[in-house]
Order: structure tokens, then C-alpha cells, then sequence
């Protein structure tokens, strides 16, 4: 199996001496959906974001596979290698993200500009392909009817439907997604995943997603990557992560 990412000492210090990425080697394939579980302040947002450099890695490298862009270390591109780079690289935020103002199509299709200025979504004409993509997309999510409705009319639930439409609108070679369920309640998160687990199989997308929930990610990842004080400290299958791992992972073992 090919990576469809490879990362090698990978280093993030926000303070010099301070790691909280502590050289961290992490392959992704194509399978599926990888969780990266940790106690907060751990480094699992700062592991996601230094991927598509909206953090500046310290020291490592962070190899994007594949793709019609060939193989490009992500960790030494700058402007606009970077930003064509970044197109291949989608996100899901906790937050959602989406400009309150825009329409849900409107925001969908702010996905096929990758990371330029989202005001610029204002300004731009998509050609045809775009849309019907954007309205296939949002058939897929379950909204098909809400495309002219402004984004902040929608529920949570429906908004991050909207930001995993909009991350895939650009088609990516990799999606990441940074706590995508917790705004969002116990059921409201069930279906987001199953639906981010579906979309992402049909479009053959690895994902790495950041979660909280350690019973949600057995449920839906094929592979958990366990994260303490910067460094993984499990790496492994759903199956294999036992409460001895989580007691390592979280620290203590009177909560398991
Ligand atoms: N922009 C920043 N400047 C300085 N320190 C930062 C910055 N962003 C994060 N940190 C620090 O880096 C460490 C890791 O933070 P990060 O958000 O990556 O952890 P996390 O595992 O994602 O936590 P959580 O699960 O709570 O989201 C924390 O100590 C945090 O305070």
C-alpha cells in the first residue's frame, strides 16, 4: 500500500526548546479513516495544521503523495507551490468555518478555491462542472434542498455537513478534520461520522481525524494513532487498543 502521506521528525516548537510535536514519524495509506486520540494540549491540532501549514512546522518533513501534484515535502513549500499544495489537502473544522453570510452552495463551492481569502468566494464565477458538483456533493450530505439557504440558518449538524461538502469539493488527496463532532451532540456526531466515513470511502480519500471520543474512533477509524506529550505513543487497530494503552495515553487509570 502507498502512502498517501509520510511524515519524519516532524518537530513544532511554538517556544524554542519547548517541543509539542516531538519528532514524530506517522505514514497514511488509504485506509480509511485514521483517529488521533490524546488528553488535550497534547499536539493533535498542531500535528493536523502543520500538515497543511496553517502551523509552521520546526524541523521534519511532511511528505503529500500521489495526486496530479507528484510527491512535494509540504514542510518547505512556500506561496504558490504552497498554495496549490494546500488544494490537495481538505479540512473539516470543529467550528465549521463556513462564512455565516454566504449561501450553503456559495460555501461549497469556496471548497474548489482551496485556501484563498474566503471573501474572494464573493467575487468569483464557477463554471457549470463546479456546480453540479457542488449540488452532488450536497445531495451526498443530506441537503440538497438547502442549497440557497444562508449558512447561518443551518443547524450544527447540518453545518458540518456543509464543511465536509466544501472539503471535497476540491477533490482532495488527503482530508484532515480537527474535532469535527464536538460542537455537535452524541447522535448529531453518529451521523457525521458515518456520513464522513461513507463520502470519503466513495471518494477514496484517507482522512485523519482528531477526536475526543475514543468510542467513537473504534467505531469508525481503521486505525488509531495515540498521542501523548508529542510523541505516539500507540499506533495501531481499533481492536488493539486496549484500556492498558489508554491508561498510558491519558495518564492514570481510575476513569477507565
Ligand atoms: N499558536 C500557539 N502558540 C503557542 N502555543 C500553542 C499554540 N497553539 C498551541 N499551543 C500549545 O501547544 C500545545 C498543544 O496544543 P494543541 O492544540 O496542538 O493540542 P491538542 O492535543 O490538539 O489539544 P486539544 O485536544 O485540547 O485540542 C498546548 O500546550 C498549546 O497551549
Amino acid at each position: 500500500m502507498s502512502a498517501a502521506l509520510d511524515i519524519r521528525g516532524l518537530t513544532k516548537e511554538y517556544t524554542a526548546g519547548k517541543p509539542v510535536l516531538r519528532s514524530l514519524d506517522l505514514s497514511i495509506g488509504a485506509e480509511g479513516i485514521t483517529a488521533i486520540i490524546g488528553p488535550s494540549g497534547t499536539g493533535k491540532s498542531t500535528l493536523l495544521r502543520c500538515i497543511n501549514r496553517l502551523v509552521e512546522p520546526t524541523r521534519g518533513e511532511i511528505r503529500l503523495k500521489g495526486g496530479v501534484g507528484g510527491d512535494v515535502d509540504m514542510a518547505k513549500l512556500s506561496g504558490r507551490a504552497l498554495r496549490l499544495a494546500r488544494r490537495r489537502i481538505g479540512m473539516v473544522f470543529q467550528e465549521y468555518n463556513l462564512v455565516e453570510r454566504l449561501s450553503v452552495m456559495e460555501n461549497v463551492l469556496s471548497g474548489r478555491l482551496g485556501y484563498v481569502p474566503l471573501w474572494r468566494a464573493w467575487l468569483r464565477k464557477y463554471p457549470e462542472a463546479d456546480i453540479e458538483r457542488a449540488f452532488q456533493l450536497l445531495d451526498a450530505v443530506g441537503l440538497p434542498e438547502h442549497a440557497t439557504r444562508r449558512a447561518d440558518a443551518l443547524s450544527g449538524g447540518q453545518r458540518q455537513r456543509v464543511g465536509i461538502a466544501r472539503a471535497l469539493m476540491q477533490r482532495p488527496d488527503l482530508l484532515l478534520a480537527d474535532e469535527p463532532t464536538s460542537s455537535l451532540d452524541p447522535r448529531t456526531s453518529v451521523e457525521v461520522l458515518e456520513m464522513l466515513t461513507r463520502l470519503a470511502a466513495a471518494e477514496g480519500v484517507p482522512v485523519i481525524i482528531n477526536i475526543h471520543n475514543v468510542a467513537l474512533a473504534k467505531r469508525y477509524a481503521r486505525r488509531i494513532v495515540g498521542m501523548s506529550g508529542g510523541s505516539i505513543i500507540f499506533d495501531g487497530k481499533p481492536e488493539d487498543l486496549q484500556d492498558s494503552h489508554l491508561s498510558q495515553i491519558y495518564g492514570g487509570e481510575d476513569w477507565l
